[in-house]
């Protein structure tokens, strides 16, 4: 398996480190090649002293015995080793490392990913890639710049995606940046000057933007008059998006939820809340240990569930999960199997897991009992959860929770008629889950289990009002744990309330967790 270095944060750390190495070994490169210099200059010293001497006299110098045999043997053994010295290749070995190490560096597809965790940022908080360049995100400012370079890739990555009006800002942040910046990395590394402008040119172009294109190339010293044919090759040529983002564009609704609860107006608007009061009714457990829990809508039911679990039990949730912790797929119901998607960027792991020790069997048990608890619904144990760990740009896609479709696994089990989302952190910036169809957004509270039910509570039919889904984060970690409640364990505990059902399977393709 490719070592995932987008979301992971145990190979972001990795990152830093071979970063850190990599200067290290640059830097003795230099050293070295400076070391080289450093002789070659001295034995230039050394080699000029006798001509010194011989200035403005050379017959009486070349006539003394001494002088002319040492030029003679000089001039006759010296300059074969002093060319194999010259020929001698400095810094391999330093060189040897650097191409080691880069096959085990980012490829194409990370930074592919990297692109569009800041590319989401950037659509769903609506930011402007000029304060997000100078570390300005969503009114926070964060420590990092970038360089030209880096809103370049940005640039290009926008426009390849056909967001030509971001990709004109990128492209525009990266010129002014090279203005600033020292202009001799970006020449090593290949981003030039006529690169940036050529391609806001063409980003200009095909947002509608002609004449400022083309005023920007004839002012320019590179370009002039020949400005005039680039705009109207530009205007032939129609770019094609080869980025497809369109299939996982969450839509405006759900962006404007997200910035809704976002740092910049985390204070203008809290999550509207219902009614706050406890909940000692739905089991004997309750009475003895109410629960405060708020109401956050009432048709589809949506409940926040408070202290539901400890910060121990938290802790040895992250632990136990932490060595299976791999990239989260999507199923797919058109393949009947699990991929990797761009409508979700976290890590998952599948609680319990073969390998999950006894101890902490029993604490997932707890856990799975304290549920059914609270909802009055059957949690059979060993059914899993998944914790879910999400990083930089890291995000969900809305979704429905039930499957609406065929599978094995459904036939034994039944559809997921409810879900219980474990928050087990507070997140720092960004990361909220939304509900677009009932305008609903609930921040990460630590502790807190978010429940609502997937199924209309009169007919039972699939209530299409619980699609949501989770904003990118935006800075932090944010990690969550969730407990699907199914259909054909509440046999047993309310058989009638549960008739059978012939379903249409309505959706074919879809994405789902
Ligand atoms: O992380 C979230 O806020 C939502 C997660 C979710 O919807 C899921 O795992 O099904
Ligand atoms: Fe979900």
């Amino acid at each position: 398996d490719r070592i995932n270095y987008v979301t992971s944060a145990e190979e972001k750390m990795n990152l830093l480190q071979k970063d850190r190495e990599l200067i290290i070994v640059l830097d003795s490169y230099a050293t070295e090649l400076n070391d080289k210099i450093i002789m070659l200059k001295r034995i230039v010293k050394e080699l000029k002293e006798p001509l010194e001497k011989a200035k403005n006299r050379e017959e009486e110098y070349l006539s003394h015995p001494i002088n002319r045999l040492s030029l003679m043997r000089q001039m006759h053994e010296d300059w074969e080793p002093l060319e194999e010295l010259l020929k001698q290749p400095v810094g391999q070995e330093k060189l040897a490392v650097i191409e080691k190490t880069r096959e085990e560096l980012p490829v194409e597809s990370d930074l592919v990913e990297a692109n569009q965790a800041l590319f989401r940022i950037v659509h769903t908080y609506d930011l402007e890639p000029k304060d997000v360049s100078t570390g300005l995100v969503d009114g926070v400012q964060y420590s990092g710049k970038m360089s030209a370079g880096d809103c370049f890739t940005m640039g290009t990555f926008s426009f390849k995606a056909g967001s030509y009006p971001i990709a004109s800002k990128w492209l525009s942040a990266a010129e002014d940046l090279l203005v600033d910046q020292p202009r001799r990395y970006h020449e090593v590394i290949g981003v030039t000057k006529a690169d940036v402008t050529l391609l806001l040119a063409r980003s200009l172009i095909a947002s509608g933007n002609v004449s400022i294109a083309r005023e920007m190339l004839i002012r320019d010293s590179m370009f002039g008059q020949a400005g005039n044919a680039l705009v109207l090759h530009f205007l032939r040529n129609t770019p094609q998006p080869s980025i497809d983002l369109e299939s996982c564009e969450p839509g405006e609704s759900f962006n404007q939820l997200c910035r809704s609860v976002s740092r910049r107006h985390a204070s203008e608007s809290k999550p509207s809340r219902l009614h706050c009061r406890y909940n000692a009714t739905t089991t004997p457990f309750l009475r003895l240990a109410p629960l405060r829990m708020e109401e956050l809508s009432l048709d589809p039911y949506v409940v926040l569930y408070h202290n539901v679990l400890s910060d121990p039990e938290i802790e040895k949730l992250q632990l136990m999960s932490e060595p299976f912790l791999e990239r989260a797929k999507v199923f797919r119901v058109e393949k009947g199997s699990d991929e990797i998607g761009a409508s979700r960027a976290a890590d998952g792991a599948w609680l319990p897991h073969q390998e999950t020790e006894p101890e902490d069997l029993e604490v997932l048990n707890r856990i799975g009992r304290r549920i059914g608890d609270i909802t009055g619904l059957s949690t059979r144990s060993g059914r899993q959860m998944q914790l879910l760990k999400y990083g930089f740009g890291g995000h969900f896609t809305p979704h429905f929770d039930y499957f609406d479709s065929k599978t094995l696994y459904l036939e034994k089990v039944g559809d997921r008629i409810a879900t219980v989302l474990f928050y087990l952190n507070n997140v720092e910036h960004g990361g909220a889950t939304v509900f677009p169809s009932i305008n609903l957004a609930v921040p990460t509270q630590k502790g807190s289990a978010l429940f609502w039910h997937n199924l209309d509570g009169q007919s039972y039919d699939y209530d299409t009002r619980t699609f949501h889904g989770a904003c990118p984060l935006i800075s932090g970690t944010k990690l969550v744990m969730t407990r699907w409640i199914y259909e054909l364990d509440q046999m047993l505990l309310m058989p009638a309330v549960l008739p059978p059902r012939s379903r249409n399977f309505s959706r074919s393709l879809r994405n789902q967790n």
